[in-house]
């Protein structure tokens, strides 16, 4: 089929390059020609693992091409997907500007039929408003239709290519059977497909989101009062983890969830609830203690120094909100690093892959380190926030060399408290004894 995916972000790359590896012809378009001419180099300009591969494959067979001809693609497209952005406007709500600019687009480039579906998340009623803003230029028929997204990132192509499902959202029964019938080599193993109203689809996106970080506020808060109550949450949550109808997956304690979803959608969903009168308390408090939460590694170390962080070098291990990704947005790492600054503290800092992102903010005003050992020399605390593998059983005998204290602040739970105190250091990680 001919697709264009309108958006060349971490969703709009992984699935053209998704769907052009089942065979279908892709024109992945971007308002930022800076991107596309990344893109045209061979380049991908985020790191996710796997889509480098993907890319490069699909280019190279013909399947997948970029451009910043956002009208051209639509016009050649017998489906379009918008997977721009829809960031958190000032008042809390999602700022749907990019969404009805290529709704406008589109609507003047109608040249034949075309299924219109949203893989940006977008609130309730937005399929409605797209089919206006569609309408008012069209003078060809068009079904709107919602199909979000769920990947995570860090892992995106493999959920992309293997989706736990495939939710289609629409009222014309003939946007349904051509987007089943796109996703049907996707779902070949067992039917995936869940076909609803647009409505109703748009809100699940939503729902799942504020589920899984309703979770983890959840666990957050109990973490707290295991501290109070001389418990250890690392054993709670192995406890309550084993009964299937809870299930091990979305349950670990840290530094408060970041990244380009789960902040803003909850704000957009409370924001939707707001303006019919319901007020989802869940979610609020799921975002009050996430707001409270991210703030807990900063307050740790600065009790640790009796709040006297003026002349003290802190490093810190992880800067992207999770590991597996660039991505800083919302990141908990930003947070503390925001705080020791403030408080008069040097950081020193490394991550894998977020440096570059991480740079862009704050310029000389860290350090950051090639190594992870460099970020950690002469330092009087190490704070361990994003859980990449390397840091998980770094060496300890080095690390209490190269640091000029030794003490740990663990924001992810990674490290065994017994055998590091064992060793002479100071350990402090979240929710444990
Ligand atoms: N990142 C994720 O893990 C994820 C997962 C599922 C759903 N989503 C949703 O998907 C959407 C996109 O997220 P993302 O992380 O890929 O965003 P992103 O910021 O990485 O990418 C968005 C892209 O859209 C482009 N763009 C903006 N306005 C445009 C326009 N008018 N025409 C063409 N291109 C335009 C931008 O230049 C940018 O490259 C959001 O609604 C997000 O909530 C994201
Ligand atoms: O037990 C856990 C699991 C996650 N997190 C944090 O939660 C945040 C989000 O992680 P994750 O959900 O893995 O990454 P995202 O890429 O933000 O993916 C979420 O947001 C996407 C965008 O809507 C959805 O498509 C995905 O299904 C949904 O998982 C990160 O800061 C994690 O560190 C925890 O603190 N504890």
């Amino acid at each position: 089929m001919q697709l264009a995916v309108v958006g060349t972000g971490y969703v709009g790359l992984v699935a053209g390059a998704g769907f052009a590896d089942f065979g279908n012809d892709v024109a992945c378009v971007d308002v930022s020609a800076a991107k596309i001419e990344m893109l045209k180099r061979g380049e991908v300009p985020i790191y996710e693992p796997g889509l480098d591969v993907l890319i490069a494959k699909n280019t190279r067979d013909g399947r997948l091409r970029f451009s910043t001809d956002v009208a051209g693609a639509i016009r050649d497209a017998e489906i379009v997907f918008i997977a721009v952005g829809t960031p958190q406007a000032d008042d809390g709500s999602a700022d749907l500007s990019a969404v009805e600019a290529v709704g406008e687009t589109i609507g003047k480039n109608l040249n034949n039929f075309k299924v219109i579906a949203t893989k940006s998340t977008v609130p309730v009623g937005t399929a409605d408003r797209l089919r206006q803003i569609i309408g008012a230029n069209a003078t060809q028929p068009f079904a709107v239709a919602s199909n979000p997204e769920f990947l995570k990132e860090g892992d995106a192509v493999n959920d992309f290519m293997k989706p736990d499902r495939v939710i289609i959202g629409s009222d014309d029964p003939k946007a349904r059977e051509i987007l089943r019938h796109l996703y049907n080599p996707f779902v070949r193993a067992s039917d995936r497909i869940q076909l609803m109203d647009a409505r109703s689809a748009e809100l699940t996106k939503y729902a799942a989101n504020a589920l899984l970080a309703s979770r983890i506020s959840f666990m957050n808060d109990l973490a707290v009062l295991a501290e109070k109550l001389g418990a250890d949450i690392e054993l709670v949550r192995k406890g309550v983890g084993a009964d299937p109808r809870i299930g091990t997956k979305f349950l670990f304690a840290g530094p408060g969830f970041g990244g380009s979803c789960f902040p803003k959608d909850l704000s957009a969903i409370l924001y939707t609830a707001g303006s019919v009168g319901h007020d989802l308390e869940i979610v609020r408090a799921t975002e009050r203690i996430n707001a409270r939460q991210k703030r807990l590694l900063a307050s740790k170390v600065s009790a640790h120094f009796d709040g006297a962080l003026k002349g003290k070098t802190i490093a810190v291990w992880g800067l992207a909100f999770k590991p597996q990704t660039d991505d800083i947005r919302e990141a908990p790492a930003l947070t503390l690093i925001d705080a020791l600054l403030e408080a008069g503290a040097t950081v020193q800092a490394h991550d894998p892959q977020a440096m570059p992102n991480v740079r862009a903010i704050y310029g000389s005003r860290i350090l950051l380190s090639d190594g992870m050992y460099g970020a950690a020399e002469g330092a009087d605390a190490l704070v361990v926030v994003t859980e990449w593998h390397e840091y998980r059983r770094p060496d300890f005998h080095r690390l209490k060399r190269i640091l000029s204290a030794p003490t740990l602040f663990d924001g992810r739970n990674i490290w065994e408290p017994d055998e590091l105190r064992g060793m002479g250091f100071v350990y402090t990680g979240i929710g444990r004894k």
